[in-house]
C-alpha cells in the first residue's frame, strides 16, 4: 500500500509517455521515412544501452550528444514527414467507422467493381487503412467525394479524363483518382499481368491498403493484400473477402452461428439428423 502511494504518479507518467511515443509511432508509421527513422532510433538505443552496461564513458558521451544533435537534424530532414504525421496525429481510420457505415461502403464497393466488371471497364481501386495514402493521392487529382458505383463508373470509364490510374477511397469517400501507385518490381510468376495489377501488387506491398483490379481485357476482378494477389474471383468470393476484411466482426458472428447449427444437428437424434438433412 505504501509502495502504491509513493509511486503511483511514477505510474502515470509512464502511462502518460507510453500513450505519446505509441500516438507518435502511429502518426509516423504512415510516412515514408518511418522505417528509417525507427532504424536510426533502435541503433541508437542500442548502442547507448551497451556503451552504459559496459562503461564505454567516452562512446556513451559522444552518443548523448549525438542523440541531441541528431534529433535536429531528423526533424529537419524528415520536416515535410512530420508535418504531415502530426496531422495525422489523432485522426480516425477506416476501422473507426461505424458498423453501419462500414456495410453501405462494403456494399457499394461490392457492387460497383462488379458492375465495371461485367461492362469490361479496367479499373483500380486502392482502399486505405491504416497507414495514411495521402502521398499517393497528390499523384492525382484530389476529390473528397462522395463514393458511389456511378462515380467510379464516370471516373473509369475509358473516355473519362481521370480513368488513368488508381482511385483512393479514404474514410468511405472517394479522396482522387487518376493517382499513379508504386509498380511491384518483385519477379511475378504470371508474366501475363501488365502494369495495372503490378501496381495493385505494388501498393499493397508499401502499405496495408487494400487493391482492387478490374481487368480491362477479361472483366476479372482481383484483390491484392500485403503484396498477395488473389485473381479471377468469382462474385460470392469477391464479396465474401470484402466482408472478412471490412467486416470482421459479421464474419465471427455469422462463424459462431454456423458453429451453433452444426452442434444442434450433432446433438440430434441420428433419426432426426436424417430428416433435417433431407430438408435441405
Ligand atoms: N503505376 C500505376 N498506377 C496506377 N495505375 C496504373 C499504373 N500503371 C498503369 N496503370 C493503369 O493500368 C492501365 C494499363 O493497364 P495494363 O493493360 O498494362 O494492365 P493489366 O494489368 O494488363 O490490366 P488489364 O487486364 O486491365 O489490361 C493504364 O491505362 C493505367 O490506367
Amino acid at each position: 500500500m505504501q509502495f502504491l502511494q509513493d509511486h503511483w504518479r511514477d505510474g502515470v507518467e509512464i502511462l502518460i509517455l507510453w500513450i505519446g511515443v505509441y500516438q507518435l509511432y502511429r502518426a509516423f508509421r504512415a510516412t515514408r521515412g518511418a522505417n528509417i527513422l525507427v532504424g536510426i532510433v533502435m541503433i541508437l538505443a542500442i548502442a547507448t544501452s551497451l556503451a552504459f552496461i559496459f562503461q564505454l564513458k567516452v562512446i556513451a558521451w559522444i552518443l548523448t550528444r549525438a542523440v541531441i544533435y541528431g534529433a535536429l537534424a531528423l526533424v529537419v530532414i524528415f520536416q515535410p514527414e512530420l508535418r504531415s504525421a502530426l496531422a495525422k496525429l489523432g485522426s480516425s481510420r477506416f476501422f473507426t467507422f461505424s458498423k453501419t457505415q462500414r456495410l453501405e461502403f462494403t456494399s457499394i464497393l461490392a457492387d460497383s467493381a462488379i458492375q465495371l466488371s461485367k461492362k469490361r471497364i479496367g479499373a483500380l481501386y486502392a482502399i486505405e487503412k491504416e497507414i495514411s495514402l495521402t502521398d499517393h493521392q497528390e499523384t492525382g487529382v484530389q476529390l473528397d467525394a462522395e463514393f458511389s458505383a456511378e462515380l467510379a463508373q464516370s471516373i473509369f470509364h475509358t473516355k473519362a479524363a481521370l480513368h488513368d490510374g488508381g482511385m483512393i477511397l479514404s474514410q468511405g469517400r472517394v479522396a482522387s483518382a487518376g493517382c499513379v501507385f508504386p509498380v511491384s518490381q518483385r519477379e511475378l510468376a504470371d508474366r501475363t499481368l501488365g502494369l495495372r495489377h503490378r501496381a495493385a501488387i505494388g501498393l499493397t506491398e508499401e502499405t496495408d491498403a487494400v487493391a482492387i483490379v478490374v481487368s480491362e481485357e477479361t472483366g476479372a476482378i482481383s484483390m491484392a493484400i500485403n503484396g498477395d494477389l488473389k485473381r479471377n474471383l468469382s462474385e460470392l468470393e469477391f464479396r465474401e473477402m470484402l466482408e472478412e476484411i471490412f467486416l470482421p466482426e459479421q464474419k465471427i458472428n455469422e462463424d459462431d452461428a454456423e458453429e451453433t447449427l452444426d452442434s444442434e444437428d450433432s446433438s440430434l437424434d441420428p433419426s432426426d439428423r436424417d430428416m433435417v438433412s433431407d430438408q435441405r
